[in-house]
């Protein structure tokens, strides 16, 4: 990399959008790390400081319009620039359809849809401005191609997120800002457990069960660690991408098959 490119993440305290930062700052790149979750986030940069990464960190709502605007200006204060923008921070809801509540759906809307939605905005606005380009890329899901029982909400958010993929690659692509989507399958992180525990209720199973039944369906026999998703993050906020847009990339092990 000639000039040191910055990587801003939202939902980067734990998880998928930890193990990309780490990632993505291994390839280089300053580190903006983004999450509501105050304690964690600042637990997640001394790690980083640990490890000599360039970082700087943004407490904020990844749903809120102007919590986005303040994450790019902060990275640009600090760093420059924002050459990667990561919309990772996505929220679960487990139930049948049925039970549902107005509430919950308006606020797992907020935060996988219209997060991302502010998310491009922010990113693009700004990296039109640089006039140099840029890779806005959004956390997916198998969820995105396939919809699941008891995760009917959450599937609707994913398939929305990839329909956006689709629409902002288009209209930004005269900027030369690519816009993809990253699609994990069973990851082992803090959402999967909240999955199980809730899933393996309504399904009066042991806890764990929920997982291991999903994990059932794993053609390479394993669910996913977070550096799975990071190794191919890592190539869509690369070079070697520039002439993918668009797309919502399965990247799950081997579930879904399209
Ligand atoms: N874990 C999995 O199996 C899969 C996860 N995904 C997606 O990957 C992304 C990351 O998932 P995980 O790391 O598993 O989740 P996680 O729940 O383990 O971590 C997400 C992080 O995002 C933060 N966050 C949540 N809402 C936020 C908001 N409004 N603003 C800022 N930060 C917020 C949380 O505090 C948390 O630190 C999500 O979009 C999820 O839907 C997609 C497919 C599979
Ligand atoms: C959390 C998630 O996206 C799935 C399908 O497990």
């Amino acid at each position: 990399m000639n000039q040191q490119k910055t990587a801003v993440i939202t939902g980067s305290a734990q998880g998928i959008g930890k193990g990309i930062a780490l990632r993505l700052a291994k390839d280089g790149f300053n580190i903006v790390l983004n999450d509501l979750n105050e304690d964690l986030l600042h637990e997640t940069v001394r790690e980083f400081e640990t490890k000599q990464i360039k970082v700087a960190a943004f407490v904020g709502d990844a749903a809120k319009q102007n919590d986005q605007r303040a994450l790019v200006e902060k990275a640009v204060d600090r760093f420059g620039s924002v050459d990667v923008f990561i919309n990772n921070a996505g929220v679960e809801q487990v139930a049948p359809i049925e039970e549902i509540t107005p509430d919950q759906l308006e606020s797992l809307f907020q935060v996988n849809v219209f997060g991302v939605v502010y998310g491009i905005q922010a990113a693009a606005e700004q990296m039109k401005k640089q006039e140099n380009g840029g890779k806005i890329i959004n956390a997916c899901s198998i969820a995105g191609h396939q919809a699941y029982t008891m995760l009917s909400a959450y599937c609707a958010t994913k398939f929305a997120v990839r329909s956006f993929t689709q629409s902002a690659a288009q209209e930004y692509a005269k900027d030369k800002i690519t816009v993809n989507a990253y699609c994990p399958g069973i990851v082992g992180t803090s959402m999967w457990e909240r999955i199980d525990e809730a899933m393996s209720r309504y399904m009066n199973v042991e806890k764990g069960e929920a997982f291991k039944k999903f994990a059932e369906g794993i053609a390479l026999g394993r669910t996913q660690e977070p550096e799975d998703v990071a190794n191919f993050v890592s190539y869509l906020a690369s070079t070697d991408s520039d002439y993918m847009t668009g797309q919502s990339i399965m990247i799950d092990g081997g579930i879904v098959f399209n």
